[in-house]
């Protein structure tokens, strides 16, 4: 038996907006609730506070549930006293004992939320401390410019909350409070990173990806499901919609007709055209992509320019002034990065023609595109053929059970293209 009782839930910067602050909480409330469905807990909601009580259910469960929870700036886990000072100390010098293993720097923190006690915050914390000390001086040396430790003690009128430090949540808003945004999900690290960055600031995410099969491998589409499902724990309704769009006919097209300097530029102006109508049928606001500034060649300025040109729905890059190394620590939080190194190609990596320009312009973009045979037709055949995966956490989804095969004809026209 842990000798915490209950976990203080604080939802960080949601609590300072205002007229939305009703509709963040409710959300914060049901995500709450959602991410802890499968313990033993229960909320308790007491004036602006949230808490969760935690019978016999393991710390670490819930702090794993916690973690997975957009919007909470921090959590502390708490005993609960009687609120009578002799009371409080017995119970601070237990927690202390329990928690704190080596010497370390102290201090005591008092919140004095019975305001019918006649001592003030700092008269109570004298009269704590001074009793507390008594007991634990070999444990601890009190400095409260730079404590190690701090015992936190709030005195309600019925009880008291004693904990020490808190731990910090993922911060950010609840996800599903600031609209829906369609993320381009690619098998790599940084679009799963990108995802989870946008959930984390409240944004409802569905994700669009283009698979090319069979001119690439199923694996190369099943990576994306299965980088779907680790992000799913984060999702709304820990539901991520998936939408596969077969892009095989349109990335031969390009192949075939485009000078080889421009098929990246074209094949991602091709994909934010899809991406619009698919944005459009399901309500979606935004794009966003996983892509930063001058990482690879493609990802200059010009070409970001040039590629959005296609489109007037807005574009989010999360990612867009951040250090790889960042963006793999990021990735290995999440549970992304293993999935993501694995080396199947997708359509943006296969028979890429070396040369690309990394200043394309739109004039050269439409000349080019001018050599495509009615493109439009196409994407409105793959928008209507697009499938769409709804993946949880639980679901396990296998593509060859769907239709996506690996049909003879990859092997020959694999060798083909590579020996053009
Ligand atoms: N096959 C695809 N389906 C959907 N989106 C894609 C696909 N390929 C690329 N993208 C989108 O374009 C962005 C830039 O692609 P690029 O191949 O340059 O990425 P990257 O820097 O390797 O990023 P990632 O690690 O996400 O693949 C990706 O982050 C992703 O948002």
């Amino acid at each position: 038996m842990s000798m915490y009782d209950k976990v203080l839930i604080r939802f960080g910067d949601l609590m300072l907006k205002g007229k939305n602050q009703k509709i963040f909480r409710e959300r914060a409330i049901a995500l709450l609730k959602q991410n802890t469905k499968h313990l033993n807990v229960n909320l308790e909601k007491r004036h602006d506070r949230l808490f969760l009580v935690i019978n016999d259910t393991k710390l670490e469960d819930i702090e794993q549930a916690l973690m997975r929870v957009t919007g909470i700036g921090s959590f502390s886990f708490f005993m609960s006293s009687l609120p009578g000072y002799e009371a409080v100390v017995e119970n601070a010098i237990k927690l202390i004992r329990a928690e704190v293993l080596t010497h370390k720097r102290f201090k005591i923190e008092t919140k004095r939320v019975d305001k019918s006690l006649k001592e003030t915050s700092q008269e109570i914390t004298q009269i704590l401390s001074k009793s507390i000390l008594k007991e634990i001086h070999d444990l601890v040396t009190v400095d409260v410019k730079n404590p190690e430790v701090t015992l936190h003690v709030e005195i309600h009128e019925n009880e008291a909350l004693l904990y020490l430090d808190s731990k910090k949540g993922l911060g950010g808003f609840p996800v599903g409070v600031a609209g829906r945004g369609l993320l381009l999900l690619s098998g790599g690290i940084d679009s799963p990173v990108a995802g989870f960055l946008a959930m984390k600031q409240g944004v409802e995410v569905e994700g669009i990806h283009f698979e090319s099969t069979p001119m690439t491998s199923i694996e190369s589409a099943q990576k994306v499901i299965d980088l779907a499902k680790k992000m799913s724990v984060y999702a709304y309704r820990q539901e991520l919609r998936i939408h596969m769009v077969p892009f095989f006919k349109l990335h031969q097209e390009i192949i075939a007709r485009i000078s080889p300097s421009y098929v990246i530029t074209v094949m991602r102006r091709m994909f934010f055209r899809v991406a619009e109508k698919v944005a459009q049928k399901n309500h979606a606001l935004a794009i966003i992509t996983g892509e930063s500034v001058g990482q690879v060649a493609s990802q200059t300025l010009d070409s970001m320019h040039t590629i959005e040109a296609v489109t007037t729905i807005p574009v989010l890059r999360p990612l867009i002034t951040y250090d790889k190394q960042d963006i793999i620590k990021i990735s290995k939080q999440i549970d992304t990065y293993d999935i993501s190194i694995q080396p199947f190609e997708d359509c943006c990596t296969i028979y890429t023609p070396t040369g690309s320009s990394t200043k394309p312009n739109i004039k050269k973009a439409l000349i080019n595109e001018k050599f495509m045979v009615d493109y439009d037709k196409i994407i409105d055949e793959i928008v209507s053929q697009t499938k769409t995966f709804v993946i949880t956490p639980e679901t396990n989804i296998r593509l060859e059970e769907f239709g996506f095969t690996v049909t003879e004809a990859w092997e020959a026209m694999h060798d083909h293209i590579e020996r053009q």
